[in-house]
C-alpha cells in the first residue's frame, strides 16, 4: 500500500486497540495526522509523554472536527454516549467506525445519533491481549489477524477505504452481518473468556486448600486461563451485557456438553470421553493444517499426523 488512506484520523479512547492503531498507522504512513481523545487527564498525559498521536484533546467533539475517519475505541457500553457527544461536530462525508467486540448493540446505540452524510462502518479486529491502557498498544497487533467489517448497508467506497486501512495495518478483512458476528464471537471469544474467568475464580476459591500450589505448579492450560482472566473487567462486563442472547445460547449448549462429560466420568464411560476428545483434537489439527493459527509453534504443525 502506498500513501495515506485518510488525511486525519481521530481516535476516541486511547487504550490497547486505539494505541495499536496509532502505532501501526504511523509505522505504515496510513494517516497524515492522528488526533486522540482520552477522558482521563492521566491517559492524556501518558499519550503526550510517549508521543502516541500527533495531538491529544480533552474533549471528544474537538478531536473529531475535520477528521475523515473517527474510530470509537471505548468499551462497548460507552459507544452510544460518545456517539451522542461527537455527532454535532462530525464533518460531512466522514466515516465513523468502531472496534467494539460486539456489533449489534453498538449499531443500535451509535447509528441513530449520526447525521445524514456521515458513513458508519462498524468493525472488529480479532486481536488483543490481556493488557489495557495507553502504554499497552503495539504496531504488530493486527498483523495476520482478521478484522471483521459489518457494513450494514454503508456506502461501498467508505467500506472499501476502511478495509484498505485495516489491510495496511496487516490484517485480513472479512465482512459479516451483525447477528452472525455476535454469534460467532460468542463461540470463539466471549464464552471462552467466561469459562476462563470461572476456572480462575474456582482456583481462587480453593486457595486455602491448595495454598499457592495452583499458581506454583500451574501447567500451560491453567496459565493460559489466568492470562485471559486478567483482561479488562469493564470491557468484558460490557461484552456480556450487550451480547446477552448469543452468549446465553452458547453457554446453554456448553453446560449440556459439560454435564454429558461429567456423567461419563462418573459412570466410567471411557468410550464417550475418548470419542469426544478425538473429535475435538481433529478440530485443532484442522485449524493448524489450514494455516489459521499463525502463532502455533512449528512443532505443532510437525506434530500433525493422520
Ligand atoms: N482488548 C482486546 O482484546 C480487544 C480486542 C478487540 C476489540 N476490543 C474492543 O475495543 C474497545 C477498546 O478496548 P481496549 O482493549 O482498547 O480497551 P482499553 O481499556 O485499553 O481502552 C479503552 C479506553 O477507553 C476509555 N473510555 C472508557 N469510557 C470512555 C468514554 N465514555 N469516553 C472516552 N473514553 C472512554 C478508557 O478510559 C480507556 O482508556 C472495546 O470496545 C473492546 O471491546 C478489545
Ligand atoms: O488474546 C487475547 O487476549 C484475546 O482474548 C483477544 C480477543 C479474543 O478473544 O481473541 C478478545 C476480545 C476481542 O474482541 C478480540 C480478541
Amino acid at each position: 500500500m502506498s500513501g495515506p488512506v485518510y488525511d486525519r484520523v481521530a481516535l476516541i479512547g486511547l487504550g490497547l486497540i486505539a494505541g495499536s492503531m496509532a502505532h501501526a498507522m504511523r509505522e505504515k504512513g496510513l494517516a497524515r495526522e492522528v488526533v486522540g481523545h482520552a477522558r482521563s487527564a492521566e491517559t492524556r498525559a501518558v499519550a503526550r509523554e510517549i508521543g502516541l498521536v500527533d495531538r491529544v484533546t480533552e474533549c471528544a467533539a474537538e478531536a473529531v472536527e475535520g477528521a475523515d475517519l473517527i474510530v470509537l475505541a471505548v468499551p462497548v457500553g460507552a459507544m452510544e454516549e460518545v456517539a451522542r457527544e461527537i455527532a454535532p461536530r462530525l464533518k460531512g462525508g466522514a466515516t465513523v467506525t468502531d472496534v467494539g467486540s460486539v456489533k449489534k448493540a453498538v449499531i443500535d446505540g451509535v447509528a441513530p445519533h449520526l447525521p445524514e452524510g456521515v458513513h458508519f462502518v462498524p468493525a472488529h479486529p480479532l486481536a488483543g491481549t490481556e493488557h489495557s491502557g495507553p502504554r499497552s498498544g503495539f504496531a504488530s497487533l493486527f498483523r495476520n489477524r482478521w478484522c471483521i467489517l459489518v457494513p450494514n448497508g454503508a456506502d461501498r467506497a467508505a467500506v472499501d477505504r476502511l478495509a484498505d486501512l485495516w489491510r495496511g495495518m496487516g490484517a485480513n478483512v472479512d465482512e459479516m452481518d451483525a447477528d452472525h458476528h455476535d454469534l460467532v464471537l460468542a463461540v470463539t471469544s466471549h464464552t471462552p473468556h467466561l469459562i476462563a474467568y470461572t476456572m480462575v475464580g474456582v482456583a481462587d476459591d480453593l486457595r486455602r486448600v491448595t495454598d499457592s500450589e495452583v499458581i506454583k505448579y500451574s501447567a500451560a492450560g491453567f496459565r493460559d486461563f489466568t492470562r485471559i482472566a486478567a483482561s479488562d473487567p469493564t470491557m468484558w462486563r460490557d461484552v456480556f451485557l450487550t451480547n446477552k442472547d448469543a452468549t446465553l445460547e452458547i453457554l446453554g449448549r456448553f453446560t449440556e456438553e459439560l454435564f454429558a462429560l461429567q456423567r461419563a466420568i462418573r459412570t466410567g464411560d471411557g468410550d464417550h470421553l475418548h470419542a469426544y476428545f478425538t473429535r475435538t483434537r481433529a478440530i485443532r489439527r484442522g485449524i493448524i493444517e489450514a494455516g489459521q493459527d499463525t502463532e502455533a509453534p512449528d512443532f505443532g504443525r510437525a506434530g500433525v499426523t493422520r
